[in-house]
């Protein structure tokens, strides 16, 4: 568990670091103010019980003189107060200290799920090739939260009581050391024997519960996703099943989790009763009056009241960073990608396209499927402002192809060349910036026209000359003019479902056209077209023709037999 806790410190951030100190310093004042609380009592009772004691002890004395008290009844007055006021001091500064811990842990969740985002988004195109994006949001979302509630909250929650618990101990260990060593030793006996007993349970419905997670999440994003497929193959009852079965493996580990975290409160609170009460006996026994087993009762007996519970608190913290194990375990290799991101920093470099682009001997081959190579010692040029069309067989390589030249996907052979400088991840961002994409399938956010032809560029910055003048290149102007209620600021819904496959096609060309890219690459751009619209269409682009390289994947020879060259793959 050290180790964990220590592997958490470490992928905390140094202001992170820095907010869980000072949250630390809190509690450790916290720690000493509730045993001020406790020690506020003895004066108080010792007094109560026996008022010659002001003339006994001396501190007792000296404080007697401190108050100006007139008579023993006035000086128990104000030891009670000073008691109740340094309790309720006490109350006071929990509650602060309660809200930092409360705002250091949430904010971490904040801290913790924007950092892995950023970290995801900046991961290249194959990262995402090779995950599955429900385990991506689940660890945005759920491990995280996971991560706060089972692991950093717990971890807080353990220091602080354990610091209490110190506290205790230590005043006890001032007052008479056997008793305060074996209080020691019984509880943490006591919670040791359990601990050792559910520790092996706790891993195992840890790694359970992380499992169901996954599973859970996976059987919503799958079935929301595919609605159309689900609803007509019938396979809605295959995933309420699917996601039944994991929902209830995960809400019955958390109540086992919750549950072993419990148990031994109850059975304490009992031993800890019976000892004060045993107390009482022996004292009693030894021949000690009243006024004397009076003050050690209410020492005990309060230190007991706020003991017990930080022990228990303890013990329950260590049960669930136990539990949370499998969780941290997912998100320390998320983490680490940062770093990897951090010891390779790069220089930017700009690129500049005047000539064309040149590719050699490329090889490529999916990491997944290096056996099975899709692009063998592939050469071609495409002179600046010329148009390639290229054509082949499904599954020819042809989007692959176009991945590498957009620089999505990186080639294990060959290279390619804009004007004479190498595409490297030193000039890839640069290189993306001046190209425009249709793909096969246009994702569409669920906002206004204007905004998925804008994609990315903040709402106020759009602009609306740009977008009409894309739209209507696009052919999809007079569409949205005439048939959408709040023509660009109609909403396109879910993944553009308001829409047909050919209009979001067509939306899919204008966002590529408005960022006014040098080079145009299409994959299958108008294949959802009718052929009226997918010849105005390819009017429109071929009236570019000259003015922007374009790089063009068709199926039908036709939509590319008015390009400069025809490339065949596949042959
Ligand atoms: N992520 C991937 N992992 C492994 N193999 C892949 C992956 N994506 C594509 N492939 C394989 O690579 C080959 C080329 O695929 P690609 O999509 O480039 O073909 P294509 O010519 O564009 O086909 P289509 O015309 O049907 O779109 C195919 O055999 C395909 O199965």
């Amino acid at each position: 568990m050290i180790r964990t806790l220590m592997q958490l410190w470490q992928i905390l951030t140094p202001l992170d670091k820095r907010k869980l100190l000072l949250t630390l310093i809190l509690v450790m004042l916290m720690a000493v103010i509730e045993a001020a609380g406790v020690v506020s009592i003895m004066p108080f009772l010792a007094v109560l019980s026996n008022p010659d004691s002001i003339e006994t002890n001396r501190f007792l004395s000296y404080f007697y003189q401190l108050f100006s008290s007139h008579n023993p009844q006035q000086f128990i007055m104000y030891l009670g107060l000073t008691s109740l006021f340094v309790v309720v001091f006490s109350a006071y500064f929990k509650i602060i200290t309660q809200y930092t811990l409360n705002r250091f842990s949430s904010l971490q969740r904040h801290y913790f799920s924007t950092r892995l985002l950023n970290i995801y988004l900046r991961q290249n195109y194959e990262f995402f090739l090779q995950r599955n994006s429900s385990i991506l949001s689940k660890n945005i979302l759920s491990e995280v939260d996971q991560l706060i509630w089972t692991m950093i909250i717990p971890t807080l929650t353990l220091i602080s009581f354990a610091l209490v618990l110190i506290a205790m101990i230590g005043l006890l260990l001032i007052y008479n050391p056997v008793m305060a060593l074996s209080t020691a030793t019984v509880l943490g006996g006591f919670y040791s024997i359990i601990y050792w007993l559910v520790r092996k349970k706790l891993n195992q419905i840890g790694a359970s519960f992380t499992e169901a997670n996954a599973e859970r999440y996976q059987s919503c994003q799958e079935a929301l996703g595919g609605i159309k497929d689900v609803i007509i193959n019938d396979a809605k009852q295959g995933y309420i099943d699917n996601f039944e079965q994991y929902s209830r493996v995960f809400a019955q580990h958390i109540a086992t989790r919750d549950t072993l975290g419990q148990i031994p409160l109850y059975i304490i609170e009992t031993v800890g009763y019976g000892c004060l009460i045993i107390l009482a006996i022996i004292l009693v026994m030894s021949g000690k009056d009243v006024s004397h087993i009076l003050p050690i009762l209410g020492l005990y007996g309060f230190a007991a009241y706020r003991m017990l519970p930080a022990a228990q608190n303890i013990y329950r913290a260590i049960t669930q960073i136990k539990f949370a194990q499998p969780v941290f375990d997912i998100l320390k290799p998320e983490f680490a990608l940062e770093q990897l991101e951090n010891n390779s920093p790069m220089r930017k470099q700009n690129i500049i396209f005047s000539r064309g682009i040149c590719i050699e001997n490329l090889s490529f081959a999916y990491p997944n499927r290096l056996d099975r190579p899709v692009l063998q010692n592939f050469n071609c040029k495409v002179a600046k402002n010329s148009s390639i069309g290229i054509v082949g067989k499904s599954g020819s390589g042809k989007s692959t192809l176009m991945d590498i030249m957009l620089g999505l996907l990186q080639a294990q052979q060959g290279k390619i060349y804009v004007d004479d400088v190498e595409l490297t991840q030193e000039n890839i961002s640069s290189w993306q910036s001046i190209v425009g994409y249709v793909p096969q399938s246009i994702y569409l956010a669920d906002k206004s026209v204007a905004e998925n032809i804008a994609f990315g560029v903040p709402k106020t910055q759009i602009d609306m000359a740009q977008i009409e003048h894309v739209a209507k290149q696009a052919q999809i102007h007079d569409f949205v003019m005439q048939q959408l209620p709040q023509a660009y600021d109609t909403i396109v819904g879910e993944r553009g479902v308001m829409l047909s496959g050919g209009q979001r096609q067509r939306l899919g060309i204008a966002r590529a056209l408005y960022k006014n890219p040098q080079i145009l690459f299409m994959d299958e751009a108008t294949s959802a077209l009718d052929i009226e619209t997918e010849q105005t269409v390819n009017e429109a682009i071929q009236s570019l023709n000259g003015q922007k390289t374009m790089v063009i994947i068709a199926h039908r020879e036709s939509a590319v037999a008015k390009c400069d060259r025809i490339l065949r793959l596949g042959k």
